[in-house]
């Protein structure tokens, strides 16, 4: 469904130096510098997937997303989605996609909500009975009854990303792409948004491509994650293959009847803390198995309850960001 193949774009950008002199001199000469934002990247999507696309500040997120949107054009490269090329089709290639720029708003700001959603209906030449049936689907499912009315200038940024979310999907993309889609959310508007993205792929098929650099995110819907650093994809791959590689590490919390004598740690075991009644520590799975873990401390101490926590997907991420260097 999406297919990119060598896709490299760079950015020329004037040199700015301080000083009235040097800025006298700008006006006749002016040195210019390039910024290679994307260095040869290829990847394929199928339809129906989730594919969360991560990495640092300044990896190249937006760009490729832009380029597949069709608001760029690359240096060189091929990008085929849904048999189009986005910037050359740019017409009948919309219909085929919805795009949210969480840092940016593609509603009007001083009409109502429910005006901007009308506009769009007539730009994408939505048939009226569709409209409808969508338009009362987003409503109920966003949650957005109280706020339609209301010109988006006067909404908290949870609501506006709600309203975006809505306004790119009614002409019903087959897909989606999200550009930091939960910026400055709350935690409740988080989970939210979550669910409808979730339920639009399930329900819907709709292909989603999501940029962020909440990892919970990514982890409550990608099972796929593009990593890309410095222009190039550098991992492409299973989320749960990088939770094998990077996320060996669990805390098991021991609580158990008052103990005085000296407890055996598990092989390798790192002491997180211990008291007479509590026992907190962290193991490295490919050495010692939890249940062996447990097995030991069990036959020391009376346990009265135990829990394992896994390594946070932010951990594994910075892992993964360290072992590529970006
Ligand atoms: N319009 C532009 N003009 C010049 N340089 C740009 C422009 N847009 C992006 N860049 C540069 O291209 C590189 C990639 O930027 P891009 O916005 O694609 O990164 P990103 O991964 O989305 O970053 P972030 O996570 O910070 O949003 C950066 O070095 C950035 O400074």
């Amino acid at each position: 469904m999406i297919h990119l193949e060598g896709i490299s774009k760079s950015y020329k950008i004037a040199k700015r130096q301080t000083g009235l002199r040097q800025a006298a001199k700008a006006l006749f000469y002016r040195e210019y510098t390039t910024i290679a934002a994307l260095k040869d990247i290829s990847f394929s999507i199928n339809q129906g997937e989730i594919v969360g696309y991560i990495g640092p500040n300044g990896a190249g997120k937006s760009t490729t997303i832009k380029i597949m949107s069709g608001i760029l054009v690359p240096d060189t490269g091929k990008c085929t989605i849904m048999g189009c090329t986005p910037w050359k089709e740019r017409t009948s290639y919309v219909k085929n996609i919805g795009v949210v720029f969480g840092q940016r708003s593609q509603l009007w700001w001083d009409v109502p909500v429910m005006d901007s959603f009308e506009l769009l209906k007539d730009i994408y030449k939505v048939p009226q009975q569709e409209y409808q049936t969508t338009i009362k689907l987003l409503i109920e499912t966003l949650e957005l009854q109280e706020i339609v009315n209301s010109p988006v200038r006067q909404l908290s940024l949870g609501q506006r990303m709600r309203c975006e979310i809505a306004a790119s999907l009614i002409h019903s993309p087959q897909i989606l792409f999200l550009d930091e889609p939960t910026i400055g959310l709350d935690a409740v508007s988080k989970i939210a948004v979550r669910k409808f993205i979730k339920t639009i792929n399930k329900e819907k098929g709709v292909t989603v491509i999501l940029t962020t650099h909440d990892m919970n995110d990514i982890e409550a819907l990608a099972e796929r994650v593009i990593l890309i650093g410095k222009g190039n994809v550098l991992y492409d791959g299973h989320l749960e293959e990088l939770r094998k590689r990077f996320g060996t590490r669990k805390t098991i919390t021991a609580d158990y009847s008052q103990n005085t004598s000296p407890i055996k740690m598990p092989a390798g075991a790192e002491i997180l803390s211990y008291t007479q009644e509590r026992l907190s520590i962290s193991i490295d799975t490919n050495h010692t198995k939890t249940s062996d873990a447990i097995t030991q401390l069990s036959q020391q101490v009376e346990l009265t309850d135990v829990t394992i926590e896994t390594q946070p997907i932010e951990d594994i991420i910075v892992k993964l960001y360290k072992e590529y260097q970006i």
